[in-house]
């Protein structure tokens, strides 16, 4: 049977501790896209890695949750994560300003300044003459423009960075760069945000929370706030080559989305052989 890795830090420790000893009041939150679901060239084809889904419904009625919080409309996340086979998962979309459970989607209408974005981005694009490859992906609430399928991703970000900036800012919206993305999309919500109103809403003693972007920053964030409370809480980082800040944060790093899978999975088999048999 695999061990549950042990994180580095005493806090994130402590936190595995308390959630092996007490998962029914335990929060497990996951980013989507790197985290869950490895990385592919075209945003449309990403799925969450293979077991990662059915190792989540397992873990979720041995804890007292599981949500998803991502930068995807939840809809989207829930079919390509197959997330609906999972009994009680909550997934927070659009950085928390959707939230969807058991079939139903909430979500607030998006402010005037993503029809903005909508109209001239595509203007924006010619004029600058962004690279083959340069993608608009339309989330809804939010744009994103995706470069990982231009010649040369980095030089295509740093070509269009100031000019989206410059849109964002006239149509009142926030910039918020990813892997080889910057989207723009409505402020006044993030990750962070989101996953302390649910660990709250939930009265969680402790909270797992794995992401690997800067947009999952805020939920690291998040966490050590939520320690000064007396949540313990434990980040994970999904480690790639691509973005090192959170490597540099994390209690624990994992080799990517299969290395999470392995991490529900031996969280999985430790709260298993803990829970009392009938
Ligand atoms: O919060 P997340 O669940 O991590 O979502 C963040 C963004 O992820 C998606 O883009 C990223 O994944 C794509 C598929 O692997 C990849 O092609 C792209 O380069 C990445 O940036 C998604 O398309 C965005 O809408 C999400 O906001």
């Amino acid at each position: 049977m695999t061990t549950v890795p042990r994180p580095r830090s005493i806090e994130g420790s402590a936190a595995l501790d308390r959630l092996l000893a007490e998962p029914s009041r335990a929060v497990l939150a996951f980013d989507f896209d790197g985290t869950l679901a490895p990385i592919v060239p075209d945003p449309r084809d990403a799925r969450a890695y293979p077991g990662a889904t059915a190792e989540l419904a397992r873990l979720s009625s041995l804890v007292a949750s599981v949500v998803i919080i991502t930068g995807r409309p939840a809809g989207l996340a829930v079919e390509y994560g197959g997330l609906d086979s999972i009994e009680g998962v909550v997934v927070l979309g659009q950085y928390g300003r959707e939230r969807w459970e058991a079939g139903r989607l909430d979500a607030p209408e998006p402010p005037a300044g993503v029809q903005l974005v909508r109209e001239e981005l595509p203007g924006l694009l010619r004029r600058y003459d962004a690279p083959e490859g340069t993608w608009i992906e339309d989330k809804g609430h939010a744009l994103a423009v995706h470069t990982r399928r231009t010649p040369d991703p980095d030089a295509a970000l740093s070509l269009l960075r100031h000019p989206l900036a410059a849109l964002a800012e006239r149509a009142d919206l926030a910039v918020e760069p990813g892997r080889m993305v910057i989207e723009l999309r409505p402020s006044g919500m993030d990750k962070g945000a989101a996953l302390t109103r649910f660990t709250t809403e939930r009265g969680a003693t402790s909270l797992l929370f794995a992401g690997d972007d800067l947009g999952d920053l805020a939920a690291f964030d998040a966490v050590e706030r939520l320690r000064e409370k007396g949540v313990a809480g434990l980040t994970v980082c999904s480690g790639s080559d691509e973005v090192t800040a959170l490597a540099e944060r994390a209690d624990l790093i994992v080799d990517g989305p299969p290395g999470i899978a392995d991490l529900l999975g031996s969280l999985r088999a430790a709260l298993e052989s803990a829970a009392p048999r009938d």
